[in-house]
């Protein structure tokens, strides 16, 4: 049965990070991810987790300067220096989490750079992340991003993303599948799961609806079935259980409560999971 992890930089905005835990162990989630976890002590968010019984099963090393519009540093050439040593400091915070799937951004193609070169980058600096992460036990995952929220990414489609994990050929190094990308960038979802996750390519799932990146409860996904789908040919396949991130913006925004309030896709995905037939 696939696993749910509450994406804690969008989910439960109307809390501190650190009191975010709690809320999505006290919701039902089995596990904790965020995208940034760096401005928090790493010992004070695992403590956090450990008291409320969630392990951390992502975090993204740092992405340049967010703020101002960068987003990743991996395929940008002159950077390489500093994709290193973002790298190292998500080790030390993984390690301190117990957390063993890395999330590495692209970035953005910059003017007047050849993509051919920035290609280049991103293959030396994810086969010398991927090794780092190998010797800490970690996973690598690379995740494409849809042209309308992050227009000039550099990773933008599923079959390219299994391309590089093919080409390099690093076990550890794997897709971050975000299903509310992949529906905006490519549709045909289940096509999709179908050829994917069989391969054991894909690291990690995530979820939100689509168009707005609401609750994945209502717009163009099927959450239910989708969750079904995953569950099945997991099971098929002898994998194991698939985590999935709910990544999205409460339809409710900063409401008190107002996370919590619009989980009810959470416990109808749990109906739905708990009674498809057993294979
Ligand atoms: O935007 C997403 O989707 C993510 O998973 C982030 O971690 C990267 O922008
Ligand atoms: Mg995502």
């Amino acid at each position: 049965m696939p696993r749910f992890a509450a994406n804690l930089s969008l989910l439960y905005p109307d809390l501190s990070f650190p009191q975010r835990i709690a809320a999505a162990a006290a919701d039902g989630f089995d596990g904790v991810e965020c995208q940034f976890p760096y401005d928090w002590p790493a010992a004070e968010l695992a403590a956090r987790a450990t008291e409320s019984g969630l392990p951390w099963v992502l975090i993204n090393t740092p992405a340049g300067d967010w703020q101002h519009g960068e987003r990743g540093l991996a395929a940008l050439p002159g950077r390489e220096a500093e994709f290193r040593r973002g790298v190292d400091t998500a080790l030390a915070y993984a390690h301190t989490l117990g957390c063993r799937r890395l999330h590495v951004l692209a970035g953005l193609q910059p003017p007047g750079v050849d993509r051919s070169r920035c290609l280049a980058t991103y293959a030396d600096n994810l086969a010398w992340a991927a090794r780092q992460a190998a010797d800490a036990q970690a996973t690598l995952l690379i995740e494409p991003l849809n042209a309308r929220d992050v227009p000039g990414y550099l990773l933008r489609t599923q079959a390219e993303a299994h391309r590089w994990v093919q080409t390099l050929g690093i076990p550890q190094l794997k897709v971050q599948m975000d299903l509310y990308h992949c529906q905006i960038s490519e549709g045909d979802l289940t096509r999709r799961l179908q050829h994917d996750l069989p391969t054991g390519r894909v690291g990690h799932l995530q979820i939100a609806g689509v168009p707005d990146r609401h609750e994945p409860d209502d717009g163009e996904l099927n959450a239910p079935y989708l969750f079904t789908l995953i569950d099945t040919l997991a099971a098929t396949a002898g994998q194991a259980s698939p985590w999935i991130g709910a990544e999205y913006l409460p339809r409710r925004g900063t409401e008190p409560g107002g996370t919590s309030a619009g989980l009810g896709w959470l416990r109808a995905a749990r109906e739905a999971l708990a009674s498809r037939p057993v294979l």
